[in-house]
């Protein structure tokens, strides 16, 4: 069996799950086939901007249907609306933790910190205290203007370790300029020794850091927000220099199928994999793309939805943040589901 998949760190990690369960259930060889897509290719682009048209799926649909592979592995959150006809998505692993993490420097005060008696040191990228939060989805970056509504926000680009790397340095690339293949070089893979870390986070000092933002063209970042299932994947739990904070759902709704890895194969074949998908996951991921196709919304629509056992989590950039109860007949209709409770809200 040969499985389609993109060549990132993440969705190599993902597809080695699959691999994993299907080797275990069919007791058959399984071969990765790492393949590069439109989306990969693009990495100048604000990709969540982008978001909809397929990216980082068409290429591995293709492979799918000329019979160069058995099966795709997807992030059910970069799943397009719609998928190809030819093929189906045959279901999805058991969802992992489908909540986001702010990611902050550490010793950046931040609402969520006043608990502590001790006021944490105000770091010099924070203007008035207000943070500088990093991230390209109009989702987080919406959800994030409810949760912090001084902070001001810029672009962050790269796999989930360069990211990591960026805020724990303390600088990002800014938004406008396409990001390019002569772009400050990425962090290395592997998480930097404890002492190496230190360094990295007690320098440049302020001054120079101020010059090398404006010589270099990138902008002071303190946090930016990752998906708790990627961070799990690459086996990351801490990182020299940061601070992990999971938000809950009333803090930030997940995006639609987060946490979630789809397996797409040809519609006579998927029948044969049902045995390592997880019924409960491809219930709760349809009622979520439900919403999607519904709005059909543009690109830059800042939305999301969730749905956690009998609550519906929404979030529209109209509407704000919203919780719903789900019953059972609700997961039964996901079209009328989304059309109703969208409707409600004057969204339709
Ligand atoms: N946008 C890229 C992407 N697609 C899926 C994940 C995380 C894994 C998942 O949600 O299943 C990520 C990284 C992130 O948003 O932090």
């Amino acid at each position: 069996m040969r499985i389609a998949t993109r060549k990132s760190p993440l969705a190599l990690a993902q597809a080695r799950l699959v691999a994993t369960r299907l080797g275990e259930f069919f007791g058959l060889p399984v071969e990765l086939l790492p393949m590069s897509t439109t989306g990969d290719r693009q990495a100048q682009w604000s990709l969540e901007k982008q978001g909809g048209k397929g990216l980082f799926t068409t290429e591995l649909e293709e492979a799918l249907i000329s019979g160069e592979a058995d099966l795709a592995v997807h992030s059910a959150k970069d799943l397009p609306g719609r998928t190809s006809e030819k093929l189906i998505i045959a279901g999805y692993l058991p969802r992992a933790d489908p909540r986001d993490v702010l990611v902050l420097r550490s010793g950046v005060a931040h609402p969520g910190s006043e608990a502590s008696p001790r006021p944490a040191p105000s770091s010099p990228c924070q203007k008035n205290g207000a943070l500088t939060l990093a991230t390209g989805s109009p989702r987080r970056r919406g959800q994030l203007a409810l949760l912090f509504p001084e902070a001001s926000f810029c672009e962050i680009r790269g796999n989930v370790e360069t990211r990591l790397e960026k805020v724990a340095s303390g600088f990002a690339v800014p938004g406008g300029a396409p990001a390019s293949a002569t772009a400050p070089p990425s962090a290395p893979a592997a998480p930097a020794t404890p002492s190496a870390a230190d360094a990295l986070h007690t320098a440049p000092p302020p001054a120079a850091a101020a010059a090398t933002a404006s010589a270099g063209g990138r902008i002071p970042v303190d946090a930016t927000v990752l998906a708790a299932a990627g961070l799990a994947r690459l086996g990351i739990r801490t990182w020299p220099g940061l601070e992990f904070r999971p938000l809950d759902f009333g803090e930030m709704v997940p995006a639609v199928g987060q946490g979630a890895i789809a397996v797409q194969t040809r519609i006579d074949e998927a029948a044969r994999y049902a045995p390592i998908l997880d019924p409960a996951t491809a219930r709760a991921v349809r009622v979520e793309r439900a919403f999607q196709a519904a709005l059909d919304s543009g690109c830059q629509t800042a939305f999301a939805a969730h749905a956690a056992g009998d609550s519906l989590y929404l979030f529209h950039e109209k509407t704000g943040r919203r919780r719903f109860p789900l019953a059972e007949a609700d997961y039964h209709a996901p079209a009328d589901t989304a059309k109703r409770l969208l409707s409600s809200l004057g969204l339709l």
